[in-house]
């Protein structure tokens, strides 16, 4: 039985644009207002899937939200046809229509916390979607975030589906982006790390003064316990609140791991020697920390390049390459770091570039826009094979961005009906190309 890693990208939707919705996250705030290119978005993204599907790995892609979401707006009291509310909303709560337009089901290390089955109890892949508290526009996502992975990953033996936990600051859950696995090999029981921005329910515990920490000591409890991990293959850190004041929003603008690898900067966590310390004796054998110190990279240079937001990938040779955005060879700092560290005798040799650049502008790199999942043969033979992304998908995905996406839209166009009606066209077309079935509200 083979044992491997799959990514799982989310495809841009065709509202992508930069509203400034997410305090705390740099890049939102200062790009707001922008023009966003929506098509040029969504075809940066298939790029680099589609690079490292040709690369050997196995690549799918998870299809975006419904947006303008119009069941949101009707909840909130705005009626009539799709067209009143839209026009009613714009006029009476405009920043709540920039919420429900938001293309942020785009950063899928978003979309949910997924434990696979070497590590789980009862030996199935465990899926708890985000609930995403945090920000009014990624708070809507998780119910259809819910029906598009199970759509996929529908085969209950070899998959279990839970509700997101419960819709309270308490139980702030921003999914895989604060989760690292860590093993020897992607068939083996690893280590399951969890990254917490504050401990919801202890007053007294320590968190940042100025940005909000999204994830909650008391929501990655949660998740491990429904997943169904050991307290042996489990670890609970927390991040320092001094770098989330300083924009870290989430662990994975800090750190990434893969296999035996925890690449982090050394001001990513608190109390940072006991838990490393605590991985190693629960991870056996070989691992590696590859810390970066601030004298080489400075906090800010890692927030604006997103140095850690990178995907660490194993290559057939059991090397592993980074994917980085095109930010980190533009940063001097950084690009220098990163030449470097392919001098140094560890398991990082390769470092490869991609644009993704209208995605950074909104605070989401090559590690955002991707959800893992460790499977084996068995299991990706179960799931659904029209999201896999080959030579087929890939032209068949362009050819539909290119008939239903705009190349250019700012915040005011979401008022344009229009919107709507292109929207939901291209969603019903991609339902159909990848076989999802009626995930979305208007379908049902
Ligand atoms: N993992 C990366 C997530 C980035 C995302 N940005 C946003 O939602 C910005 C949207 C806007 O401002 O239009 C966030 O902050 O959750």
């Amino acid at each position: 039985m083979k044992h491997f890693e799959a990514n799982f990208d989310g495809l841009v939707g065709p509202t992508h644009n930069y509203a400034g919705l997410s305090f705390g996250n740099v890049a939102s705030l200062s790009n707001a207002a922008q023009a966003a290119n929506p098509k040029a978005a969504a075809k940066q993204g298939l790029q680099k899937a589609k690079a490292l599907a040709d690369m050997g790995m196995v690549q799918g892609m998870l299809a975006p939200q419904e947006r303008p979401d119009l069941h949101t707006l009707r909840r909130i009291g705005f009626s009539g046809t799709d067209k009143e509310v839209l026009q009613k909303a714009a006029e009476q709560a405009p920043a709540v229509l920039r919420a429900c337009c938001s293309a942020s089901s785009m950063w899928t290390a978003n979309a949910a916390t997924v434990s696979p089955s070497a590590d789980t109890h009862d030996g199935r892949v465990h899926f708890t979607p985000a609930n995403l508290v945090d920000k009014l526009h990624r708070s809507i996502e998780p119910q259809t975030t819910g029906n598009i992975l199970k759509a996929i990953f529908s085969d209950s033996r070899y998959f279990v589906h839970h509700q997101h936990l419960p819709e309270h600051s308490s139980f702030g859950d921003e999914g895989a982006a604060n989760h690292t696995r860590l093993c020897q090999e992607y068939g083996h029981a690893g280590v399951e790390v969890f990254v917490y921005g504050q401990e919801a329910t202890n007053p007294q515990a320590i968190k940042p003064k100025k940005f909000p920490a999204r994830q909650t000591l008391e929501a990655s409890q949660a998740i491990a316990r429904l997943h169904r991990l050991d307290e042996d293959n489990t670890v609970f850190i927390q991040q320092n609140p001094e770098v989330i004041d300083q924009g870290v929003f989430h662990n994975d603008v800090i750190a990434v791991g893969n296999r035996n690898v925890l690449f982090h900067h050394e001001q990513a966590f608190v109390d940072t020697k006991t838990k490393l310390a605590e991985i190693r004796a629960k991870l056996e054998g070989d691992v590696h920390f590859i810390e970066v110190p601030t004298a080489k990279v400075s906090i800010q240079d890692a927030v604006k390049s997103y140095l850690f937001n990178t995907q660490l990938l194993s290559m057939s040779d059991g090397k592993m390459v980074i994917i980085a955005p095109t930010d980190c060879a533009e940063n001097p700092a950084v690009k220098t770091y990163l030449d470097e560290l392919l001098t140094l005798d560890t398991p990082i040799q390769k470092v490869e570039y991609f644009d993704v650049k209208q995605s950074m502008q909104n605070g989401g790199g090559p590690a955002c826009l991707r959800l893992r999942v460790a499977m084996n043969d068995a299991e990706l033979a179960a799931i659904n094979q029209h999201v896999l992304l080959d030579d087929s998908l890939f032209t068949r995905l362009n050819a539909w961005v290119d008939k239903h996406y705009r190349d250019r839209l700012l915040p005011a166009d979401l008022a344009d009906p229009q919107l709507i009606i292109e929207s939901r066209t291209a969603l019903d077309e991609l339902t159909q190309i990848m076989k999802l079935g009626s995930v979305y509200q208007f379908q049902r």
